[in-house]
């Protein structure tokens, strides 16, 4: 495979997104009646499907959309999707699901593995069943291309996880180029300062995940995502389009068989599609976490499906934390309109109380412009505490005995600490409350999740990061962090303050932290919407230093301890 991408390709793709499953994906709703009167009671323990969600799992569309709230059950549903098809369909078919996140591809395993009627169905091998992310479904499709291939990633790399290898490479090669070469181009074409560094890793992940891969396709691109600073002219995006193929082919020749971006998986399987008879492709897709996909990977998914295949996207754009793209599913002639996008309104997780928290928070959400969709919860339960502490030790040892407490009265409970520390291992193992955690407790962290099994006296908390826990879920949610620093983060603040240097009034930089601000909220609402029974939200220091976003939750929506709700407002 050459290091450029194949120009003819890109070019029909960024044209029309022309799909050869158009007749298909047209096709009209047909209802299959044969089981309509059933309610696959027993199908999991402990499950009772609602009559909508019932009903999601009947529509028989070749391209559906089920969308839904923090915990409505879009992966169950989507799970119940594969069974169902599994049972009625005739022998022979090849069926993938694609989770978002290796702990989350175990997690569906295990409640396929649990389900009585994976167990019935799965002896009878009628079918091929994967269940994968889409960088483990992907690299397959790279090990083609290069045998000799020595690392793959098979968790799904976002915005704000990057690789290093990438980021690596990428500032090296800007870097280089700003000191020896920009002068030498004629001034329109120059890049300023504020394109080296972070601002052209990004912009080159963001052409790939959004398959702006050809000049033509990039200059003519709307750059949504991208922020407004720094500005970039059209005669400076031609520069940049040069780069992007410099870094592709520099990078080929000094890194070889290591040489694939995270990003580049869905650009080169695309092209193996193209590729592709009819009969080598899935008769089902079911794709979770569907906000979290970038643009490109979605096309494969789409393509990926046979003439007459199925694909089934769950998601929730309120949960989305990572990037926003120009591409929509109606670029990629996905058509999933009118009863194609079906909306699962019940909440089975989390109680009245904590959903009402979460469902305070104000963002908005660009990518979907239907009309907000009510939803409601079952379950009563306390409301959610907001606790501040003078210390971080002070912290720690209020958690402790609260743990402590939920151990003796609860458990078999499931408990999760939530921290901003993101990647940074270091300032995990650095900090006060996990250190007194650890003496007491099993600390584990997300990837682990999976794996727990409640054991007698297992002691068990999940320590994880507020991007870690996303699809998960937790009876006790204790988030740390809740401070002016962490929720909005300050590097995300930091990045666009830097940006804008000392202009910090232009509409753009209000525009930018705006974006900033929508999508940390989200990180909060992913967070909160975790915990089934109970939320906690914890910060040290006085009032001043709690979270802005404290304010857009009614006051009466919360317990508090360690502040006066009135000097929130003063
Ligand atoms: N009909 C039901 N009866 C009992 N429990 C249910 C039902 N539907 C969903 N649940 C449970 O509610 C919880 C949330 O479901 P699920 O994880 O499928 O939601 P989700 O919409 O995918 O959530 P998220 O967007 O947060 O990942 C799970 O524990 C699931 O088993």
């Amino acid at each position: 495979m050459k290091a450029t991408f194949s120009t003819e390709f890109w070019s029909a793709v960024a044209a029309g997104w022309a799909s050869p499953d158009e007749g298909a994906a047209r096709r009209k709703r047909k209802m299959d009646y044969t089981v309509q009167m059933e309610t696959l009671d027993g199908w999991m323990e402990n499950i009772q499907l609602s009559s909508q969600q019932l009903d999601v799992i009947r529509q028989q569309d070749n391209r559906m959309v089920i969308n839904g709230s923090a915990g409505s059950g879009k992966t169950l549903t989507l799970l119940y999707k594969l069974l169902r098809a599994m049972e009625v369909d005739e022998a022979g078919k090849k069926m993938l699901y694609i989770a978002f996140s290796l702990p989350l591809v175990q997690d569906a395993k295990n409640k396929l593995a649990e389900s009585p009627k994976y167990k019935e169905l799965s002896s009878q091998s009628k079918h091929e069943v994967q269940v994968l992310t889409f960088h483990e479904l992907a690299s397959s499709a790279l090990r083609e291309i290069d045998p000799d291939i020595t690392k793959f990633y098979t968790n799904q790399i976002g915005i704000h996880k990057r690789s290093e290898r990438t980021i690596q490479r990428t500032l090296a090669f800007i870097n280089k180029f700003m000191s020896q070469e920009n002068e030498k181009l004629p001034q329109g074409q120059r890049l300023y300062q504020t394109h080296r560094s972070v601002f052209f890793t990004d912009e080159v992940l963001w052409m790939k995940a959004n398959g702006f891969v050809t000049e033509e396709s990039y200059l003519n691109c709307d750059r949504i995502g991208r922020g407004s600073v720094p500005r970039l002219t059209k005669e400076q995006r031609k520069t940049i389009f040069k780069l992007f193929q410099e870094y592709h082919r520099d990078r080929d020749a000094r890194f070889g068989n290591d040489r694939f971006d995270a990003e580049d998986y869905a650009i080169y399987l695309l092209e193996k599609i193209s590729e592709m008879e009819d009969d080598e492709k899935y008769d089902y897709i079911f794709a979770d976490e569907m906000q979290d996909l970038q643009p490109m990977q979605i096309l494969a998914l789409h393509l990926l499906c046979k003439s007459t295949g199925k694909l089934i996207l769950a998601g929730d754009p309120k949960q989305r934390i990572y990037k926003r793209s120009p591409v929509t599913l109606r670029h990629m002639d996905i058509d999933v309109e009118g009863r194609r996008t079906r909306y699962l309104k019940v909440n089975h997780r989390s109680t009245k109380q904590i959903m009402r928290l979460a469902g305070s928070l104000d963002f908005q959400d660009t990518d979907n412009d239907r009309e907000e969709v009510r939803h409601m919860s079952l379950r009563e339960g306390d409301k959610p505490l907001i606790r501040s502490f003078k210390q971080d030790k002070d912290l720690a040892s209020w958690l402790v005995k609260q743990i402590e407490d939920l151990c003796r009265d609860e458990p078999s409970s499931r408990i999760a600490i939530v921290h901003r520390f993101d990647d940074d291992a270091m300032a995990v193992k650095e900090s006060v409350v996990h250190s007194e955690l650890q003496k007491l407790f099993y600390v584990r962290n997300a990837n682990e999740y999976h794996r727990f099994v409640y054991k007698k006296n297992d002691r068990t908390v999940f320590f994880a990061d507020a991007f870690s826990v996303k699809g998960l879920e937790f009876d006790y949610v204790f988030l740390l962090h809740f401070d002016k620093h962490h929720y909005p983060h300050k590097r995300e603040v930091q990045k666009v303050n830097e940006r804008f240097h000392d202009d910090r009034t232009s509409e753009e930089y209000m525009k930018d932290l705006h974006t900033v601000h929508n999508d940390e909220k989200k990180v909060l609402y992913v967070a909160l919407t975790r915990a089934r029974r109970k939320v906690a939200l914890l910060f040290t220091g006085d009032v001043k230093n709690i979270s802005p976003y404290v304010r857009e939750f009614v006051t009466r929506d919360y317990e508090h301890y360690g502040f006066n709700k009135r000097d929130l407002f003063s």
